[in-house]
């Protein structure tokens, strides 16, 4: 596991929850920058010829988005990421996380990581794999209780904690691995296609439950996703991604509020940015 998977700062650090259906929009942008990218590249060096993974990427996210990168296989989502995660190391350009290098930031453990799989530790109940992170910051017994029982109640697995992992679904095992991710309260949530590999039913459900705790907690969440309607419904900002090399076509703003029930993904508004993002995809792959 990344050191700094799963990790959550102090408690009570953030700001007022977002109550407002006006508080998603892109006016309320500002301050300074949790993630700032500028001119990033990463090429890799491989054993035939190198990849150029991402290109010339200028990128601001702000406290309290919630920022979905979307692109077609290959185009450098998850190595964006990474690059935050302090997973790999750009070749060229710029990236700060809260003011830090992500070196830094790994240290200080500004964010937690959420991976495609859920990867839970098959020995490990349920709680256990929560308090993992805890561990190694080497927080008490007591405090380790308290933070495990909040993790678990934010999303929805009270009462499974003594479970192992093979006696859950998927869908809670990667509920698990979220809480896991928000032990120790980060400001920053970087999540790489956490639901992929769900069933529609539960990763809507899923979808709503995320959307609730990104309310109710103000966090700031980075989110890989190949679905369109899940990037529309999730996300104040969508950055439209293009491969070879990977680079940022487009960023689109996705200003539907943050009350969003799962019927509003068949409203004239959130069609609309879903065409506007499908083009852009489309444009970007160089198709037509
Ligand atoms: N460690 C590595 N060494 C060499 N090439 C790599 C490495 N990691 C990624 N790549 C290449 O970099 C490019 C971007 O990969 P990345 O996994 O970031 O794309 P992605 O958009 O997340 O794809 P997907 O949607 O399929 O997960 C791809 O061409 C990939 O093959």
């Amino acid at each position: 596991m990344h050191p700094s998977e799963g990790l959550p700062s102090s408690p009570g650090k953030g700001s007022p929850s977002r109550t407002g259906k006006d508080s998603a929009k892109p006016a309320a942008r500002g301050g300074a920058p949790v993630i700032a990218a500028r001119g990033l590249d990463l090429v890799f060096a491989t054993a035939d010829a190198p990849v150029h993974a991402l290109k010339d990427i200028d990128l601001d996210i702000f406290r309290g988005e919630f920022v979905s990168l979307i692109g077609p296989s290959g185009c450098g989502k998850t190595t964006l990421l990474r690059v935050v995660a302090d997973l790999e190391r750009p070749t060229g350009g710029a990236i700060t996380v809260n003011g830090m290098s992500p070196d830094e930031a790994r240290r200080q453990r500004a964010y937690g990581y959420v991976f495609q799989a859920a990867a839970l530790y098959p020995w490990r109940t349920i709680e256990k794999n929560v308090a993992l992170p805890l561990e190694i910051m080497g927080i008490d017994r007591a405090e380790q209780r308290r933070r495990i029982d909040q993790g678990l109640d934010l999303v929805g697995l009270t009462g499974f904690g003594r479970k192992f992992p093979w006696q859950l679904s998927g869908g809670m095992q990667q509920r698990a691995s979220i809480a896991r991710a928000l032990s120790f309260d980060p400001d920053l949530l970087l999540m790489d296609e956490p639901f992929g590999a769900l069933d529609e039913i539960v990763r809507d459900h899923l979808n709503e439950e995320l959307l609730k705790l990104w309310a109710k907690t103000n966090k700031t969440i980075v989110f890989v996703t190949h679905s369109i309607p899940e990037a529309v419904f999730l996300s104040t900002r969508i950055v439209v991604m293009s491969p070879r090399p990977g680079k940022i076509h487009e960023i689109i703003d996705c200003d539907l509020g943050s009350e969003r029930p799962l019927d509003i993904r068949d409203t004239p508004e959130f069609l609309a940015i879903a065409h506007r993002v499908r083009e852009g995809l489309r444009a970007g792959h160089g198709y037509d």
